[in-house]
């Protein structure tokens, strides 16, 4: 459970149970780290007893961690653990710092200090919730004899364990002898586990766990699920140690990171993102700061834009987040991608505090990254840093000068000035945050943006954030994979290695990634494949399961509950004029707020992949003069995708707008009813060509209507003349038999063509 959830749950802040968190000695880096369930049982108990007006909600506790939430523990973990070996920081330190900034130094630590501890295992992050508030409480009923170490508490079992077998001899002794099932000495078990699945492990009855558990303030029936707490505390109760076993699945990267050695953590450069409200001179600052490198640096540093940028400072690198603003920064974290160190929040002089300065201050506390203040335009008339510090301190940020421990720095991002005091401050947070990675483990971390390059095809930046990436490492980028064919660094330059906190672009991957993908380097490429490929699939299959398919019966459902902004369709055509025509008379409806996106044009019969495509991106496929060829019939079947053939643009638009505005007619649809092969043909002259046929599929009818199909292609529409059997007129000819057809005004039948029958059918309609 992450600290913000239990403060949530528990009606209090996250800073007040980080608070907790240290009196209990266990060190949390911000709100968002997770914590394990000894810590949630003894935040409980904290809380309890201080009365302080937080309310420990029982019940509240109930729900155990989604899946969702698992995956983005997990997605932080990898970057958590690194700081968890590293991050455990001196006071002294501070003390000993010679710098001539040490006040603010002390004041800007302090206000971080929490941010720089953290204590997760891999275990924790698949830990349930405990589904009841009574379990902890019946623990504290215990005597909170409970340690936090494993050790003590598997020690503490077996001495249990052994005075209950001493009571069961003694039992035995005094009463008749019956057969006791043993107790185990351990239990294990994975996800969870009902009262009767515990009793059965235990050798116990269901009643009797029932019994413990009353004892406990819980009343529980014999299918109901425990949660690990109960369990544990069952199991403790029968002196019985109890494990539980952690599956991390196979495409978790975290089961295949190792834990890096303390002695190989070296100090890495910050990352710092740039925010505040727009027009302030984000941008600006941004060009400055890689200005000042390019300037000082060697000939030719001609800084290239790969969405982040290095610059060194006093021979220290900082890394800068080329994409100003916090979207970015939020919807790198909304995937579990915390790659932010240090916040610049850009505020003009001129204009003090506006709604995205606060936006942004939010953001960056949210993730609890320290922020420097830039007080930017101070060039301008009606600057005034006064206004800015003044209104800033509703935020909490409070200068130093006033008391506070926010850095703020005055500036001209315009005219270079001030640049070198940020730098200078970004420095100074840098060096207290301690901010380590070890530059020999396989390489993990971040894509900072990515896209398909026309010669180069997939390209990403990515983010080092531990170990060193090298060319020809075999790589998984969230659910793409391959080998870094290219590198090149900021600069432009190719590069053969990429250490912590660099960013570089690089090519060889098999697709695009996603801004906010994690990546990991896998020594095996064999090895590399198969999660590369496994994590594919599954994204697969996720998206697969969120979206629904959109059909144009019920489009205007879709639209009307604000589920569709935007139709994806997908055209096929006998000709590439026909495919524009339509795509640009679709493109023209007009119904409030959806827009039409025509995703692919092209002639031909409608094959699989243009089924395929539909599928993955939601749309519509619409065949004008043309049909989906088998294997397209059946790709749209599974895929459930909807195939509207046509033979009159205007019949698509009228059927599309229709659609949108909620006014299909839903009285009648055509259905095929059946197909005929044309095998021979013959010309009699009174009559015209008669059409020799043997029906493949379906069958064939003497008033259905016809359609003359030649290689995907509608050359023909319009009604059976005649249908016969020998020299007989009939009614109807079934599959696998022979026919004679001929169609109404139309004699251009050739062998091989394909004859489709179909008739209106009224739909019924739920
Ligand atoms: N006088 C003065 N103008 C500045 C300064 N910094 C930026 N500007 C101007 O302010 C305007 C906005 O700057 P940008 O850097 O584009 O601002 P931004 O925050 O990136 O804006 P968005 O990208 O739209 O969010 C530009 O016209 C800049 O030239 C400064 O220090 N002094």
């Amino acid at each position: 459970m992450r600290i913000y959830e239990y403060a949530r749950q528990n009606n209090t802040t996250s800073k007040e149970v980080i608070q907790q968190l240290k009196n209990l000695d266990v060190d949390v880096k911000n709100h968002m780290s997770t914590i394990s369930i000894d810590t949630i049982v003894e935040l409980d108990k904290k809380f309890a007893s201080n009365g302080n007006g937080t309310k420990s909600k029982p019940g509240n506790n109930n729900q155990q961690i989604s899946s969702s939430n698992h995956n983005k523990n997990k997605n932080e973990s990898g970057q958590r653990m690194n700081k968890q070996q590293t991050n455990k920081k001196s006071n002294n330190q501070n003390q000993e710092n010679p710098n001539k900034k040490k006040a603010s130094q002390e004041q800007q630590k302090q206000a971080n200090s929490n941010a720089n501890k953290k204590q997760v295992t891999q275990g924790q992050q698949k830990q349930t919730r405990p589904n009841n508030k009574q379990a902890p409480q019946g623990q504290q009923k215990q005597g909170g004899n409970q340690k936090r170490q494993d050790q003590q508490k598997k020690k503490g079992r077996q001495n249990k364990n052994q005075q209950h077998k001493r009571n069961n001899r003694n039992n035995n002794t005094n009463t008749a002898p019956k057969p006791v099932k043993k107790t185990p000495e351990k239990i294990t078990y994975s996800e969870t586990l009902t009262v009767e699945e515990l009793a059965a492990k235990l050798n116990k009855e269901a009643s009797e766990i029932i019994k413990k558990l009353m004892f406990l303030g819980v009343m529980a029936t014999k299918n109901q699920d425990l949660d690990d707490d109960a369990v544990e505390l069952i199991c403790d109760e029968f002196g019985v140690e109890v494990e539980k076993e952690i599956i991390l699945e196979d495409t978790d990267f975290d089961k295949y990171r190792d834990q890096d050695d303390k002695a190989e953590l070296v100090e890495r450069p910050a990352v710092v993102t740039i925010m505040g409200h727009v027009d302030h001179g984000k941008t600006t600052l941004l060009d400055a700061i890689r200005h000042t490198k390019v300037t000082e640096g060697e000939a030719g540093g001609i800084t290239q834009h790969i969405g982040a940028y290095q610059v060194e400072n006093d021979g220290r690198k900082l890394t800068f987040l080329d994409t100003p603003g916090h979207a970015a920064f939020t919807s790198m974290r909304s995937r579990g991608a915390q790659v932010t160190d240090i916040a610049v929040l850009v505020v003009a002089a001129d204009d003090g505090v506006m709604p995205q300065t606060v936006e942004a201050i939010n953001h960056a506390k949210a993730a609890e990254v320290p922020i420097i203040v830039a007080v930017n335009k101070m060039d301008k008339e009606g600057a005034n840093p006064d206004r800015v510090m003044q209104e800033l301190t509703e935020y909490e940020l409070i200068p130093e000068d006033w008391g506070g421990n926010t850095i703020f720095v005055n500036m001209a991002a315009f005219k270079h000035e001030g640049i070198d005091s940020l730098l200078e401050m970004l420095q100074l947070v840098s060096e207290m945050e301690e901010l380590k990675a070890n530059p020999k483990a396989n390489a993990f971390g971040t894509v900072i943006e990515a896209e398909l390059d026309k010669g180069r095809g997939p390209v990403a930046t990515l983010l080092v954030q531990n170990g060193t990436l090298h060319v020809s490492d075999s790589v998984v980028v969230g659910s793409t994979f391959g080998r870094v064919r290219t590198m090149v660094n900021d600069e432009g330059k190719r590069v053969q290695s990429a250490e912590p906190s660099t960013p570089v672009e690089i090519t060889g991957l098999n697709d695009v990634p996603q801004a906010g993908d994690q990546f990991l380097v896998f020594s095996d490429e064999k090895k590399s494949r198969q999660v590369g490929e496994a994590r594919q699939q599954k994204h697969i299959q996720e998206t697969r399961s969120e979206t629904t398919k959109v059909s144009v019966d019920d489009l205007f459902e879709q639209i009307k509950q604000g589920e569709m902004k935007e139709i994806n369709i997908v055209i096929k055509a006998d000709v590439q004029g026909s495919a524009e025509a339509l795509a640009s008379s679709l493109e023209k409806i007009d119904v409030e707020g959806v827009k039409i996106k025509i995703i692919h044009t092209g002639v031909g019969a409608i094959k699989e992949s243009d089924i395929i495509l539909a599928s993955a991106s939601n749309a519509i496929v619409i065949g004008f003069n043309v049909r989906p060829d088998v294997n397209a019939k059946k790709a749209a079947e599974t895929e459930k995708v909807d195939v509207r053939p046509h033979r009159i643009i205007y019949k698509v638009i009228e059927e599309i707008e229709a659609a949108m505005k909620g006014m299909l007619d839903p009285e009648y649809e055509e259905k095929v009813i059946g197909q005929a092969e044309v095998r021979e043909t013959f010309k009699v002259s009174r009559i015209g060509t008669i059409a020799g046929c043997y029906v493949t599929e379906g069958k064939i009818t003497r008033d259905s209507g016809v359609r003359l199909i030649r290689e995907g292609v509608v050359q023909f529409e319009g009604e059976i003349d005649t249908l016969k059997r020998y020299k007989d007129d009939v009614k109807e000819v079934a599959q696998n038999y022979e026919c004679g057809i001929t169609i109404k005004s139309f004699n251009d039948i050739k062998e091989g063509d394909i004859l489709e029958a179909f008739v209106m059918e009224e739909i019924k309609r739920t």
